[in-house]
């Protein structure tokens, strides 16, 4: 058995997998608790939380002699075409120096890195979050010296507009998608012709606001409080992700709870809840104006879409543009090992950090 360990660490969850011969041997996700990740000064400093996580299922596995190759999750690194990345010096060096912004997946290279060097076997990472297909128009922001970046769930919207576009048997080469991913993060994406011609990006302050992100803040107000409270740029970073969102208005990140509290008559629960909702279903709507509304499907993916709630909701606004497709969780586990394995039966190279750049 040729098995690959599959390391996904996101913002409230680290999910980790084994697959061989094309089939999951085991799963296991961990949910992390607004408690929980508080404890930590940083991103880099969960490194050994999360690692003994994984290193405890593996344990448990007993498959660890098993494993030909490890794969992460791939992180903010500078903008970079899609593919399957050997983990080298140079991808290392920029993620634990957090040189393109702090994020959980930021440990998903480094935490691929750690265990397959104490087994000796390579680690990748496919489709990071950093990749990069926007068309020209879509870079500008409205501020000279400010260009906007493309940062989404890349490897989750591609898998699963790939198998909505097959389930309307179409291709994702020819179709036409508008997908939202929504994890502790939300990033939405105009999918054209196989390409993310458009981004609402998931952690610079865009788009919707997010279980624990601020999304677009009036600028003005915010940069009088940043003033004012003598903020640093990485206590900016850590307020409008990590700190911000629904978990700024109530305290909480996990949308199951939210929904209890609703449920159980709290008012102010469900006024933010809808709130998320009504600013995603209008940045679909944008991005279906980037696809001047031929639209085959509006993919709604991530973990908060077990969410009936939220689901019927984002529906309800939007199923004028285009048909709703949902996909409740993400297929990043599988992306990650068919990308790992493609590489180990030699059917592609992996690529170079360093050696690549994007079209622009
Ligand atoms: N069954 C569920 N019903 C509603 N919300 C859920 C459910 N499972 C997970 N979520 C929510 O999904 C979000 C996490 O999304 P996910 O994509 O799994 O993780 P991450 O953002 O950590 O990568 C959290 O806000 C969590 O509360
Ligand atoms: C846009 C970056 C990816 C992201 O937000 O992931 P999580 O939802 O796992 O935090």
């Amino acid at each position: 058995m040729e098995a690959i360990l599959v390391i996904n660490p996101g913002s409230t969850s680290t999910k980790t997998a084994v697959y061989a011969d094309h089939q999951l041997i085991a799963e296991e996700t961990i949910r992390h608790s607004v408690e929980e990740i508080s404890q930590f000064k940083d991103v880099i400093s969960q490194t050994d939380f999360r690692y003994n996580i994984i290193k405890n299922f593996i344990d448990k596995l007993g498959l660890a002699e098993k494993l030909v190759a490890v794969v992460g999750r791939g992180g903010l690194l500078k903008p970079i075409p899609g593919g399957t990345y050997q983990v080298d010096q140079a991808l290392l060096k920029d993620l634990r120096e957090e040189k393109y912004n702090t994020h959980a997946s930021n440990l998903g290279a480094i935490l691929a890195n750690e265990f397959a060097e104490s087994l000796n076997i390579p680690a990748f990472i496919v489709d990071p979050v950093v990749v990069d297909e926007m068309k020209p128009l879509s870079r500008i922001s409205g501020l000279k010296g400010i260009e906007r970046r493309s940062v989404c769930h890349a490897l989750n919207q591609k898998a699963v507009a790939r198998k909505v576009a097959e389930d309307l048997g179409k291709t994702y080469e020819t179709g036409s998608f508008i997908v939202a991913h929504l994890g502790g993060g939300i990033s939405l994406g105009a999918h054209e012709n196989g390409r993310m011609v458009d981004v609402i990006n998931g952690i610079d302050g865009e788009g919707p606001y997010t279980p624990e992100r601020s999304g677009a803040l009036p600028v003005l107000d915010f940069s009088k409080r940043v003033i004012a409270e003598n903020m640093t740029v990485s206590d900016v970073k850590k307020l409008i992700a990590g700190n911000a969102g629904l978990k700024s208005y109530l305290g909480e990140t996990d949308i199951r709870e939210i929904e209890k509290r609703m449920n159980q008559g709290d008012e102010e629960a469900k006024y933010y809840l809808d709130g998320m909702c009504y600013q995603v279903a209008k940045n679909i709507g944008e991005l279906g104006v980037a696809l001047k509304g031929q639209v085959d499907a509006i993919i709604l993916t991530g973990g908060v879409i077990y969410s009936q709630y939220v689901l019927s909701k984002i529906t309800e606004y939007t199923e004028w543009i285009a048909p709703v497709k949902a996909f409740p969780g993400e297929m990043e586990m599988e992306a990650l090992y068919v990308g790992a394995l493609r590489v180990i039966k030699g059917e592609e190279k992996a690529l170079a950090y360093d050696e690549v750049e994007i079209l622009k």
